[in-house]
């Protein structure tokens, strides 16, 4: 268990003389991390939600497409690690509402066809270099250069640095471009020379830290692994954002939609928080929002922390949703996806084959498939009006898929500024903004700054500040 990042002082566990009465707790932000944590403190403090949308639930988002609903945000969460599958089970949902994939199988779209992402990777790194040759996606002269890779002689320093350098300098700049950057792109959309190691691809950097060979560290940290057979992601039937409704209704008026917070004060008392409404005393603040605005709220609060947020840099993105018919769609490969080397300079970057990947989905009259586009340093395709964005979407994906017909109905949905860049050094200004908070108790930080993107990472960020918050 995490313990309170918030009194790293010694202070968790005091309570105040006036223990009785019930803190008041604000959250800012109605995404998962707020909602959830609201949620978890229910029943021990007065807890109020200010979200600043006339919509709770942040990315998750799902829309009623060809007929039925689809996630147009999050459309699953990693189920290796317990903590978003015990938030929708606490929840109520069980196992007819969790859904796992049918299928696996991720395709890349490199050197003019799809071709298997090789077995064995960590986040795209080889532990097998015969799968990756059997894929294809290295071609022979990149393939001989990554077989190096174990006989090279050590050479990491210490400190963080980038995925790509990492990466290239042991297996060679093709692994980087046709294996690493391809997923990383999908969960930052950031860019693999300025990505972390250690923040991005944790297992990659202990075993770059602790062994001479990548290829036998990871082999290493595969073997330590839990190889059972369940899942790996699950979504929910329905959509994602029934998590979202689930919470709403639990928490009631605990929720204010509509409602942006503009400023955060200390008093003498614990906080005030600034809306629209004029000012409400609290004895703990939450702040669960993207980096830009808590370090917006933070300055003149904290302006370390806010510095250092305000240092962050963030990528907006678009998913574009598709509807084909079905028999037009019997070529699209068995698998889950695709995803696109950037080096290949397509517009997309990803694409799942939703009806293919999930059972529920298989069984709807149209096939769907969702496409994802932007980059941190590439935003050119969200400068497209949605008209022009949804068909050169559907050119691109039916030219990787071989569907026959165009799409026959399409959505498109931009998150700006919806994902955080882990850069080098990533963890150390974790550690810098944790330092400079911990001299404001009862001001927490949740959300995507810190500490991992995805439902799975949310849902254990909520547990951690609901944790912070109690034992204040
Ligand atoms: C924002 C986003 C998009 C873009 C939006 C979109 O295009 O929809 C995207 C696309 C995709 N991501 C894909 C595949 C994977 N994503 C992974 C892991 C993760 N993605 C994340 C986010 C995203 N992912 C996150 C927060 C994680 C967890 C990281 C962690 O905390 O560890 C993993 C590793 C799982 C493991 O750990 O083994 C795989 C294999 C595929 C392929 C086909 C498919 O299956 O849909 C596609 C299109």
């Amino acid at each position: 268990m995490v313990v309170s990042a918030a009194a790293p002082d010694g202070s968790a566990g005091a309570r105040g003389p006036d223990a009785e009465r019930r803190r008041r707790v604000a959250i800012v932000g109605g995404g998962i991390t707020g909602l959830a944590t609201a949620w978890h403190l229910r029943d021990d403090a007065e807890v109020t939600v200010y979200e600043a949308a006339t919509r709770p639930g942040g990315e998750i988002r799902t829309v009623e497409f060809a007929d039925a609903p689809m996630d147009v945000g999050a459309d699953a969460f990693l189920a290796r690690h317990p903590e978003a599958e015990r938030l929708a089970r606490a929840l109520g949902l069980g196992d007819e509402d969790l859904v796992a994939p049918a299928t696996g199988q991720v395709h890349v779209w490199t050197r003019g066809r799809l071709r298997p992402l090789p077995g064995g990777t960590v986040f795209g790194v080889p532990t097998d270099l015969r799968e990756v040759a059997r894929s294809g996606v290295l071609s022979p002269a990149a393939l001989a250069r990554a077989t190096l890779e174990p006989l090279l002689p050590r050479r990491e320093g210490p400190g963080d640095r980038s995925v790509a350098d990492l990466v290239a300098r042991r297996f060679g700049t093709a692994v980087v471009d046709a294996l690493v950057e391809p997923l990383l792109g999908g969960v930052y959309a950031g860019r693999a020379d300025r990505l972390s190691t250690e923040a991005t691809v944790p297992p990659v950097w202990a075993a770059a830290t602790a062994h001479r060979s990548l290829t036998r560290g990871l082999r290493e940290h595969r073997a330590g692994t839990r190889h059972d057979d369940r899942p790996v992601f699950l979504t929910v039937r329905g959509g994602m954002s029934r998590l979202v409704t689930r919470l709403q209704d639990a928490l009631g008026g605990r929720v204010r939609l509509a409602t942006p917070v503009h400023e955060v004060e200390a008093d003498a008392a614990g906080w005030r928080l600034h809306t629209e409404n004029g000012p409400v005393a609290y004895d703990e603040v939450v702040l669960a929002v993207p980096p830009a605005v808590a370090a917006r709220l933070l300055v003149g609060v904290c302006d370390d922390a806010a510095r250092e947020l305000a240092g962050m840099a963030s990528a907006s993105v678009g998913v574009v949703a598709l509807a084909y018919d079905r028999d037009a769609a019997a070529t699209v490969p068995a698998g889950s996806g695709l995803l696109v080397p950037r080096s290949e300079g397509r517009l997309i970057k990803a694409a799942t084959f939703s009806s293919r990947k999930w059972p529920h989905h298989g069984e709807r009259e149209r096939f769907l498939l969702r496409a994802s586009v932007g980059r941190v340093d590439d935003a050119s395709a969200l400068e497209l009006d949605d008209d022009e964005l949804a068909d050169r979407v559907d050119a691109e994906v039916r030219a990787a898929t071989g569907i026959l017909e165009p799409a026959e109905q399409w959505f498109v949905q931009r998150w700006p500024a919806a994902l955080p860049q882990y850069d080098v050094g990533h963890r150390a200004r974790v550690e810098r903004i944790r330092h400079a908070l911990a001299a404001r108790p009862g001001l927490h930080l949740g959300g995507t700054a810190l500490d991992g993107l995805g439902i799975a990472a949310r849902a254990r960020d909520a547990e951690r500040l609901a944790a912070a918050v109690r034992t204040r």
